[in-house]
């Protein structure tokens, strides 16, 4: 089995997502709590009220585990049209398997990377949620000290099963929007590129960068019920299951509860997949 593809996967995913983090926690924001008015609101109390380092809250952790989430994601996907196809990356410009090939490695890519992921993003999610100030003399600490008193915490009051909570949600999010991503990608590639030839790396950006918004766009509803999933049980559980966060959601909130957080999830999602693809491509190209 091919390995290039899991590490280049890793370094590519590191640097998109340190890129990508303080986009991230406005929009955690946005989709779970109800004291901001938008985008700007949000980043100018974050700001004010915890400096920079606001932004960065819940960042270590996604960047100890992205090297397994995303070498798992293009690692499969690529090993994956590997079985499909019987071609390696680098027979694949001058025999490019069909746009099913590519969906169906997508989202088996996307399927099992989400079970990677759901830990990792619980704990996320639950620290940019915090909006105490850096620890002051005096001031209650936050409930979660960090990633690891935080997983520890989850673990001693929710069980082990809490550190899955919200796992569902994130793997319906994932798979089929993970073939939306590689099929995005790869269409605009060759729409833009003379046959067999490899595409430039202003067509990687542009394509890595539509390929991110594509899929997270399509993600966006059930990232939001994704994340209040997960912030469920904190205090009282608020939500049966899934459907029935949805339908409660909907009723409070209005059918645009789906698309919190989609503009900032968009202008989060260009930056992050085209430095995510350029770095991945060029990687393998390097090695290869
Ligand atoms: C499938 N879904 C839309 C959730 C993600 C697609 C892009 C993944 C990328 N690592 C990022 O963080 O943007």
């Amino acid at each position: 089995m091919p390995v290039e593809e899991f590490v280049a996967g890793w370094i590519s995913g590191a640097l998109g997502l340190v890129l990508g983090h303080p986009f991230d926690t406005v929009k955690v924001r946005l989709q779970t709590q109800t004291t901001y008015r938008g985008i700007v609101d949000c980043m100018v109390k974050i700001y004010r009220h915890e400096s920079l380092l606001g932004f960065f809250k819940g960042m270590s952790f996604p960047i100890a585990s992205i090297a397994v989430v995303n070498s798992v994601l293009f690692g499969v996907y690529s090993n994956t049209l590997l079985v499909l196809t019987a071609t390696s990356h680098q027979e694949r410009r001058a025999q490019p398997p069909s746009y099913t090939h590519i969906f169906l490695a997508g989202c088996t890519g996307g399927f099992l990377q989400a079970y990677c992921l759901a830990p990792f993003d619980l704990i996320k999610v639950r620290l940019q949620n915090q909006t105490e100030p850096r620890a002051q003399p005096g001031s209650p600490p936050p409930r979660y000290q960090g990633p690891v008193h935080c997983a520890a915490s989850i673990f001693r009051e929710e069980g082990p099963r809490g550190l899955f909570r919200g796992a569902w949600a994130l793997t319906l999010r994932d798979t089929p929007t993970m073939g939306i991503y590689f099929i995005t990608y790869e269409g605009l590639c060759r729409q833009y590129t003379p046959e067999g030839q490899n595409p430039n790396s202003a067509t990687v950006l542009v394509a890595g960068g539509f390929a991110g918004i594509a899929s997270w766009v399509a993600a966006t509803p059930l990232d939001v019920i994704k994340s209040r999933m997960q912030m469920d049980g904190l205090r009282r559980r608020a939500y049966q299951g899934m459907l029935d966060c949805m339908v409660s959601s909907v009723r409070q909130e209005g059918l645009g509860v789906f698309f919190r957080g989609v503009t900032i999830n968009s202008a989060r999602a260009f930056p992050v997949n085209a430095v995510t693809f350029l770095s991945y491509e060029y990687l393998l190209r390097w090695w290869g």
